[in-house]
């Protein structure tokens, strides 16, 4: 059975947490593919919730100090009952106090996914060392980050935007799929975190999880040309049902996924 058949088959419970702007959309993409959407909101259930849960997104959306602390603990839970953790350092690049408390996070949770923009994760990598300190603006520069990173913390490094790169610190991958109106749609990286989180259910094999990482803008190669498709609004939608739809024999047919050779 292929992964994207295991995702619809067996309802894995996605926990999700700490973005109040995309929460909806986000539970909406965990369900189209099979999975169950929770929103934890008090850290007294976390051990309840996080036995029955499949995987945990953390999310530093809509960061405060409250909900910084919180989402160390849903993490912290995570961990304990080994289930997989994807992180995103939402602005983590744009102020200090972001990229300080996803560091924090970093270093309290063992993360098994880390799905940012290139400003995000270029900012944590050069927190680490002046050794890091490059001025990553590229997709080049991406490759080197994410592999950067995903060496120093152990876990796969998803950089996303119109190429996105994945990284498990040993190989480098490149998925040139997409279409520039899934930028314009607020949350579009927030709904590729509960994909990613699903897919870790599904799988362990990191060549395997890059495809995962291909579905979203593999699902947007598929319906952009269709009448329907007039803007960005009714792209969304059209996006969204591919989405539910999509088969892995499409998957495998669209995605343009290239390993880059590195050092
Ligand atoms: N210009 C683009 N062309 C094609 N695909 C794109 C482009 N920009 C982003 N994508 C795709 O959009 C998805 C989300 O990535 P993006 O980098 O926009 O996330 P993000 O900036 O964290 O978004 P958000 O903060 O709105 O959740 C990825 O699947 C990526 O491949
Ligand atoms: C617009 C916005 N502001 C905080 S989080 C968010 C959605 C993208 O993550």
């Amino acid at each position: 059975m292929s992964f994207i058949e295991r995702m619809h088959r067996q309802k894995a419970m996605v926990i999700m947490n700490g973005n109040h702007v995309t929460e909806q959309l986000v539970a909406d993409v965990i369900a189209y593919l099979g999975g169950s959407p929770l929103v934890a909101e008090d850290e007294r259930d976390d051990e309840a919730l996080v036995s029955l849960a499949s995987a945990i997104v953390l999310n530093m959306g809509t960061v405060s100090k409250q909900s910084h602390q919180r989402l160390i603990h849903l993490g912290r839970a995570a961990n304990l009952n080994q289930k997989p953790v994807v992180f995103d350092p939402v602005g983590a690049g744009a102020s200090t106090l972001r990229k300080k408390q996803a560091e924090a996070i970093m270093a309290a949770v063992s993360v098994k996914v880390i799905r940012g923009n290139l400003s995000e994760i270029a900012a944590l990598l050069s927190g680490e060392s002046s050794r890091f300190g490059i001025d990553a603006t590229s997709h080049a520069d991406a490759v080197q980050t994410a592999l950067d990173y995903a060496r120093l913390k152990k876990a796969w490094v998803v950089i996303s935007g119109p190429v996105d790169t994945v990284s498990d610190g040993k190989r480098v991958f490149q998925i040139k799929n997409g279409h520039p109106y899934l930028e314009k749609n607020v949350g579009m990286g927030d709904a590729l975190d509960s994909i990613l989180a699903l897919g870790l259910v599904h799988t362990t094999r990191f060549e395997e999880f890059v495809q995962v990482v291909a579905m979203l803008p593999v699902a947007a190669d598929l319906v952009i040309k269709q009448s329907a498709v007039r803007g960005p609004a009714s792209f969304k939608m059209a996006l969204l049902d591919k989405l539910s739809q999509l088969s892995q024999a499409e998957l495998f047919d669209v995605a343009h996924i290239k390993e880059v050779p590195v050092n």
